[in-house]
């Protein structure tokens, strides 16, 4: 996930770092009452899962290796998101997708999946590489969240990593200038997945094209550096059209009811994740997967206007085409 989305890093008004609202605040003057934070590109960093332990010893490299008999043992499977399989039995017993606990299990330690109609889109806000961005009510809560609807070429291997890699990284990662993620919705048949997250009233590319923002020069330095980043060729094909509006996730629109078995559990259970409340789990969320061929993506952005964005998650094809780039310029 490239998208920008800025927060303000003071410790002034908005600045809690949990709950609380805490989008960027434009005053009335037109100046940004904050400092522009490029968010963390969950999609471009490296995920380390897990590790083995135990007595350590020299390798050839200079560096340590465990013992003979567990270095098998403690080679963690990045596949598996290091989570034991009884584990991921459980987890696919509580609801979740047996391919989403092969690839990013960790991650969904403590949780159970959302159920879809449990929450209510209002508006279409962007569109990235591998998703669609809603606006949504949380109809437990009454919180407005952005619903990121992540689509799979039939659970094409490549894009379930990527998506595996933004939750892993999402789930990990407290910080007051990165959004967080809330919750999943899916069920145990889906192939789809929505990212439940906080949701942000401005992203860099809106500030940046309103002429009444006025930006410090420190401020103008970071959009510039992060916009450069985001010039990059799109490697995989763009979401589905799915926008409708104004109803449940879970209506009609949106689900098959012949694909849904009825082994899925639809009764409300609790969320155990100690610092959220309670909530619904396990939805009726299930859409045939798409088998189309690549196709050119528009990027829109919070004001529905469309953004120069390109894919920006794999960071090998972007140092690719940064070299590339070099090797043009210096000839
Ligand atoms: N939490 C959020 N709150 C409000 N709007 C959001 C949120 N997350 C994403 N958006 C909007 O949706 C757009 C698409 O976001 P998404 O993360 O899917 O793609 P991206 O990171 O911008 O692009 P790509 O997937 O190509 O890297 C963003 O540019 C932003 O305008």
């Amino acid at each position: 996930m490239g998208c920008v989305i800025s927060r303000e890093a003071s410790s002034g008004v908005n600045s809690e770092s949990k709950g609380g609202r805490r989008d960027l605040s434009v005053e009335s003057t037109g100046k940004v009452d904050a400092v522009v934070v490029p968010k963390v590109d969950s999609k471009t960093a490296d995920v380390h899962v897990g590790g083995g332990e135990g007595k350590k010893e020299e390798n050839v490299h200079g560096g340590e290796k465990p013992p003979r008999g567990e270095r098998r043992r403690s080679k963690p499977n990045p596949r598996s998101g290091n989570v034991p399989k009884q584990s991921r039995g459980a987890q696919v017993a509580a609801g979740w997708p047996p391919w989403l606990t092969e690839a990013c299990g960790e991650a969904l330690n403590g949780w159970i999946p959302r159920k879809a109609d449990t929450f209510e889109k209002i508006d279409k806000i962007g569109s990235g590489t591998y998703s669609n961005v809603y606006k949504a009510k949380d109809m437990l809560t009454g919180k407005i969240v952005a619903l990121k609807k992540v689509r799979f070429d039939n659970l094409e291997p490549e894009s379930v990593r990527f998506m595996a890699r933004e939750i892993l990284i999402l789930r990990r990662l407290d910080h007051i200038n990165v959004v967080k993620l809330e919750g999943l919705v899916t069920s145990r048949m889906s192939c789809s997945l929505y990212l439940v997250l906080e949701y942000m009233e401005h992203d860099l590319a809106g500030l940046a094209a309103s002429p009444e923002i006025k930006f410090t020069e420190p401020q103008r330095r970071r959009l510039i550096t992060h916009a450069n980043a985001k010039s990059k060729s799109e490697k995989f094909p763009p979401p589905h059209q799915d926008g409708a509006v104004g109803y449940p996730l879970g209506s009609s629109h949106h689900f098959d009811p012949a694909l849904v078995p009825p082994d899925v559990p639809f009764s409300t259970t609790s969320f155990s994740y100690p610092k959220e409340s309670l909530q619904a789990w396990s939805g009726p969320l299930v859409e045939p997967a798409s088998a189309g061929g690549p196709r050119r993506k528009k990027h829109t952005g919070l004001d529905g206007r469309e953004t120069s964005k390109s894919y920006t998650g794999n960071l090998r094809e972007k140092h690719d085409n940064a070299r590339v780039k070099g090797k043009r310029s210096a000839a």
